[in-house]
């Protein structure tokens, strides 16, 4: 039996001339790993999961199930199951026999029907609703009993539409849980699709951003987090700060050669990053002496000086308002002796779940966002900052016309790959 759950080889599709939904996309899932499509409205994610399941046909390219190329099969001769976000129950149907329709199209015995109703519904916490008609029950019950559903066929491969989209954000995090906890124990593999970013890192195992009918960058989600490739990723996982500017030195900072420290100015001011270069080796992408290159910084890594007399007392450390990690770290380099920092000017502070929201402007226009536990900071708005943040807190992120995915080891622990 194949190691490999799906596999998705070079997939195309479009539905008008010229116009590709799915270029070409490359994916394998191993089994009982849970991976989650990500990406924005319109970017191929359901078209993909429908190609999975038979409902869709690729224009070019297979899809193998265990090991079986099932491209030309109808979706009922294919070992997948779907679970959509409205849950498409039969509403004239109680639970039970919702829950029993496939076996029941099997011919599978009423005995044999009755035991597996009830094994599915003491797995997703439901006992002894067997009779409940869907209309009696909650949006997060009606989405357990049409999980029942699918997982009641043994399923290779479950495939889960934004599953939670319906439910509040209390129920969504209790059935995010309760999802995870299903797939570990059952072992099966998840395509999970998704816009929301904290969801797919809370669940995943293995993380596909998705963008313009691409897999722009396929890693875990602390690769996907804390690694981004390109701005795209960097922006819609985390929502981080995109700066461009110049390389202007490039210096080794460990003796094995495994990181690289480089200045680069931008408009508003000269800023260091530290960069992997084994990580960008691997990409076949190492940055030059002039060369433009473009920077992610999360906003919760932007760290201000508040005025010029917490500037003096601050130094080495470039702020005053130490966040959390500064304090932890405050013998990390990005002295005021390596970073100039960014000069910029508050024009909004907002205070959201829990966070204060600074947005900072610099003199050329370019948006700075920095974050904050806590409901208020000391600066002002219209108040002039600087801004620095820690070089590894840097991420040299490719420019999104010059993105190119690396097909990773197939053997490892996110085996996958894509390519535009
Ligand atoms: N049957 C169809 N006919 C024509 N265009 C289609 C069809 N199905 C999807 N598309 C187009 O293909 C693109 C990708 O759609 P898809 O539903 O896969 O996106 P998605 O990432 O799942 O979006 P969302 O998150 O909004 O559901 C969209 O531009 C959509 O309009």
């Amino acid at each position: 039996m194949s190691e490999i759950s799906l596999e998705l080889k070079n997939i195309k599709k479009s539905f008008q001339k010229g116009e590709d939904v799915l270029e070409s996309i490359v994916k394998t899932a191993k089994k009982g790993e849970f991976v989650t499509l990500l990406g924005s409205s319109g970017c191929g994610k359901t078209t993909t999961l429908r190609i999975i399941a038979g409902l869709e046909q690729p224009d070019s390219g297979q899809v193998f199930l265990d090991g079986k190329d099932v491209t030309s099969l109808e979706p009922n001769q294919r070992n997948v199951n779907t679970v959509f976000q409205n849950y498409a129950l039969f509403p004239h149907m109680n639970v039970a026999d919702n829950i029993g329709y496939g076996l029941k199209l099997k011919k599978t015995s009423k005995a044999e029907i009755s035991r597996r109703v009830k094994e599915m519904l003491e797995l997703v916490q439901l006992p002894g609703f067997e009779r409940r008609k869907p209309s009696e029950l909650s949006g997060g019950q009606r989405q357990r009993v049409a999980i029942a559903r699918a997982l009641v066929n043994n399923p290779e491969v479950l495939l889960l539409d934004e599953p939670l989209g319906a439910l509040d954000l209390q129920l969504r995090r209790a059935m995010q849980h309760e999802l995870k906890r299903l797939q570990k124990k059952l072992g099966i593999t998840f395509i999970y699709i998704t816009h929301d970013q904290e969801e797919a890192i809370n669940m995943s195992d293995t993380i596909a951003v998705m963008n313009h009918g691409r897999f722009e960058q396929i890693g875990t989600p602390d690769e996907i987090y804390n690694h981004p490739k390109t701005s795209y990723v960097a922006t819609f996982v985390g929502n981080a700060n995109i700066l461009t500017g110049i390389v202007e030195s490039i210096a080794e900072e460990e003796s094995d050669g495994t990181s690289a420290q480089i200045t680069v100015r931008t408009d508003a001011g000269k800023v260091e990053v530290s960069m992997d270069t084994a990580a960008t080796s691997d990409r076949g992408y190492f940055p030059q002496k002039g060369e433009k290159v473009t920077i992610a910084v999360r906003s919760e890594n932007i760290r201000f000086e508040e005025n010029k007399k917490n500037a003096q007392q601050s130094t080495p450390n470039c702020t005053s308002e130490n966040t959390q990690k500064s304090v932890q770290e405050p013998a990390e380099k990005n002295t005021d002796d390596s970073c100039d920092g960014l000069t910029a000017e508050v024009v909004e502070k907002t205070f959201a779940g829990g966070q204060l929201r600074v947005v900072l402007k610099t003199s050329e226009g370019q948006e700075i966002v920095a974050s904050r536990y806590g409901i208020d900071t000391n600066v002002s708005v219209g108040e002039k900052v600087r801004c620095c943040f820690l070089p590894s807190d840097a991420v040299l992120v490719d420019q999104e016309e010059r993105s190119e995915e690396v097909l990773p080891d197939q053997s490892g622990p996110c085996a996958g790959g894509t390519h535009a």
